[in-house]
């Protein structure tokens, strides 16, 4: 299964922020989107998750050359300023929205299941969101993912609102969940993308190009890749 971005366009007023962006992110694989500050990284996860109407453009689900067009359940987007109801505690919310769902998903596990796999603790899952911090707010959204399990997750700078403990379990819990999913987390830390990505892609002058595989591992991996996004004159530097 594929998740294909074909050739995306998006202009705000005079500035095209996505041209005609092409390109294909396959199942059991964690993608790196790096880009400048206003590269158009959040414009283009808004267009792939049908957040913002595009100029031009599809997405599609590609299963063995059969394609169509992605749906809004297909698609789980992990924002990085999440808005969630402050007013519940995190267990009421995930309780209410596991009660609202029960018809149309298959839980695998009871509620305090997901928050275990979460590595929520019990006294944090009990208490009010509103108190929580930035982190905890991610990690309640991609906890409503795990019961979801939308085919493709989007994730706009997920791991740097997170603690260093939190960040590695974090990325265990990626790299556990990659075999079932697309996953396209937007990152502007070089080494989080080569440690976790199985492929960078990068979004420069509105179009979107893979890095070659061998070099993420590479000595040079760093000075090429800013020297790649380095000529990108049309961002908000
Ligand atoms: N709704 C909007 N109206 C007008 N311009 C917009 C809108 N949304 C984004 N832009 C502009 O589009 C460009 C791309 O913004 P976007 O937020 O997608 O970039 P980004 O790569 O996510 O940036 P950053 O790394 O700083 O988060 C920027 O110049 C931004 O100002």
């Amino acid at each position: 299964m594929r998740l294909i971005a074909e050739r995306i366009s998006k202009q705000f007023n005079e500035k095209q922020v996505l041209k005609e962006a092409s390109f294909a992110f396959e199942k059991g694989k964690i993608y790196g989107l790096l880009g400048r500050n206003g590269a158009g990284k959040t414009t283009l996860f808004n267009c792939l998750s049908g957040e913002l109407a595009m100029d031009s453009g599809k997405v599609l689900l590609d299963d063995d050359g059969v394609s169509v067009e992605a749906k809004e359940e297909d698609i789980g987007y992990v924002y990085s300023l999440p808005l969630l109801p402050e007013f519940l505690t995190g267990y009421e919310f995930i309780k209410f929205f596991m009660e609202v769902n029960e018809d149309k998903l298959e839980m695998d596990h009871n509620i305090d299941g997901y928050f275990d796999r979460m590595r929520i603790s019990q006294e944090d899952r009990h208490r009010l969101i509103k108190g929580y911090s930035h982190g905890m707010k991610n990690k309640i959204q991609m906890l409503l993912f795990l019961i979801t399990k939308p085919l493709v997750i989007l994730l706009d700078e997920p791991l740097t609102s997170f603690d260093v403990i939190v960040a590695l379990e974090m990325k265990n819990m990626l790299k556990e969940m990659k075999k079932d999913h697309i996953l396209i987390f937007s990152t502007h830390i070089l080494q989080l993308a080569s440690d976790l990505c199985d492929e960078l892609v990068i979004l420069n002058k509105g179009e979107l190009s893979a890095v070659p595989a061998e070099l993420l591992k590479s000595a040079e991996f760093e000075s090429t890749v800013i020297d790649l996004l380095k000529d990108d004159h049309h961002v908000d530097a």
